[in-house]
């Protein structure tokens, strides 16, 4: 939290609704030009987390500090440092891209060929500088969710926060504004966080923190999460698997197995998989219909730690 490069320091902040506690003594500090992804399951937090980031809700306990300005001085101290993009539309769809960005510019106090210069390059970097006289309504979900990113980043915060940003976007949109997260961060050094139902959002970010039950349970780079739980998973289909279960206990000793109708998953240590995969099908070759090894992947790891489902949290939701 001291280091030089630290951009957001958080300390032992809790939040409660009246008796509802919504997060419980959450720390974790982010350094400059890193993409940090915030999962979590439904209520565990991460809107909470969002919402006192962005000044919307003041610290109830704990500290917070942007670039060294402590966020119990008051929104307005803080406000210069953070670019927030929210996850419904913030930009009045009757005025035109240009117009909406000088809206935003008034109230950073930017005017003049400053301003039109900071405008332009933003559109450009963002890639919407031909659609800059168009109204907000024309332009596709992608393209306005690049608008919200020049706008939010049109007076240089050092910290970036985007709720969701991808929510609504089809997969060619998502890529596109990845990429300009990514540059954002390679060519500005803009620390981003972002807060997401996408997998595969979490495992392009550089660091993923973890949120259940308003605790932090995990930060750390995807590949250190994955690497924590070195497993790997076999699933058979198959309508034997009382006796394929059994057999695979006898043969391979306790493993963790997971029995539904006609699907058998079982962990194995990463070096196992192969020795199972022979020997389960020397025995019931004609008994199964498929079998698939994989590697341990984010997903797993999120509901070793959560026990709910990656998949489950996106489709609620949705
Ligand atoms: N305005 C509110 N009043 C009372 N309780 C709230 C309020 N907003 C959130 N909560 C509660 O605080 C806890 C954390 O909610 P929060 O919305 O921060 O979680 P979340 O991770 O963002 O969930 P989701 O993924 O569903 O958006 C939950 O128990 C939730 O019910």
């Amino acid at each position: 939290m001291t280091e030089n490069n630290t951009i957001l320091g958080i300390r032992q902040i809790s939040f409660a609704y009246g008796k509802r506690p919504a997060l419980d003594r959450v720390s974790f500090s982010v350094g400059s030009g890193q993409i940090m992804a915030i999962l979590g399951p439904n209520g565990s937090g991460k809107s909470t987390l969002f919402k006192l980031l962005s000044t919307l809700v003041p610290l109830q306990s704990g500290d917070m500090i942007c670039k060294g300005v402590d966020y119990r001085a008051g929104a307005a101290p803080v406000r210069p440092f953070l670019g927030v993009v929210f996850q419904s539309p913030s930009l009045d769809k009757k005025l035109t891209v240009r117009e909406n960005l000088r809206c935003h510019a008034a109230l950073y106090g930017l005017s003049g060929q400053e301003r039109d210069k900071r405008i332009q390059a933003w559109l450009e970097r963002l890639r919407v500088a031909d659609r800059a006289q168009e109204r907000v309504e024309t332009l596709s979900g992608g393209l306005a969710r690049r608008v919200e990113i020049a706008k939010a980043l049109l007076h240089g915060p050092a910290l970036l926060i985007l709720d969701e940003p991808s929510t609504g976007l089809d997969p060619r949109s998502r890529a596109e504004l990845w990429d300009s997260l990514v540059e954002l961060r390679d060519r500005d050094r803009v620390t981003i966080l972002i807060t997401t139902h996408l997998m595969e959002e979490a495992e392009k970010s550089d660091r993923t923190l973890i949120l259940d039950e308003g605790r932090v349970v995990a930060d750390e780079s995807p590949e250190e999460l994955i690497r924590r739980y070195p497993h790997d998973v076999l699933c058979i289909h198959t309508h034997h698997t009382e006796q394929i279960a059994r057999f695979v206990s006898e043969r391979f000793g306790s493993l963790a197995m997971e029995s539904k109708p006609d699907h058998l998953r079982v962990e194995v240590g990463s070096t196992e998989g192969a020795g199972i995969v022979a020997a389960v099908m020397g025995q019931f070759a004609r008994e199964i219909g498929s079998v698939t090894l994989s590697r341990t992947s984010l997903d797993e790891v999120f509901f070793k730690l959560t026990g709910k489902s990656f998949a489950q949290s996106q489709e609620k939701a949705a």
